[in-house]
């Protein structure tokens, strides 16, 4: 099974906390996980993913626009049937990173993806729409992050297999 993370970071918090998601996924038996930055990404690893888990800083309450260009512009990565996923990092609690997970789950959905975030039905810690940091985390939003890795490949697996 693979899984690819491919984020947006411009100062390195969200690369960060893509890299804590790995560490989450490796959990699970049998998957293999790349991150890769937009400006930076493997078509073939992606392509031959069972699921994308997708990052962004938040960018005025929403997704950043390299994100957003990316999202529009990049013919090269098929998306349709696989399993999607997202997290966002923010400068502040309120900061609208909600609304950003919100806007990517919205481009998976278009793109044909089948959407999941564990959600409250994993029990705590909770993830409604995905995992958010402030900037790289806490310490507990960090254990968080690597949870929701681990819940995203268990349910790869479960789907795939
Ligand atoms: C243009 C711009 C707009 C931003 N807007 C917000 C915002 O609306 N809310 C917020 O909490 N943080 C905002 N931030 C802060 C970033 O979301 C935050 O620092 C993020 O962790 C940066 O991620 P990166 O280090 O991966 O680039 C903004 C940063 C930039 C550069």
């Amino acid at each position: 099974m693979k899984i690819s993370i491919i984020y947006h970071s411009e100062s390195g918090n969200t690369r960060e906390v893509a890299e804590i998601i790995k560490d989450g996924c490796l959990k699970v038996e049998k998957v293999e996980v790349k991150t890769m930055s937009i400006d930076e990404f493997e078509p073939e690893f992606i392509n031959s993913s069972q699921t994308i888990i997708l990052g962004s800083p938040t960018y005025s309450g929403d997704i950043s626009w390299q994100l957003k260009s990316f999202l529009d512009q990049n013919k090269k990565i098929d998306y349709k049937g696989k399993l999607g996923a997202v997290f966002a990092t923010e400068n502040f609690i309120g900061g609208g990173a909600d609304n950003a997970l919100l806007t990517m789950i919205s481009h998976l959905l278009v793109k044909g993806m089948l959407v999941y975030s564990a959600g409250a039905a994993a029990g705590h810690p909770y993830t409604h729409f995905g995992v958010v940091c402030i900037q790289a985390g806490s310490e507990s939003q960090k254990e968080r992050a690597a949870i929701f890795g681990r819940r995203i490949a268990q349910k790869t697996v479960e789907l795939f297999k």
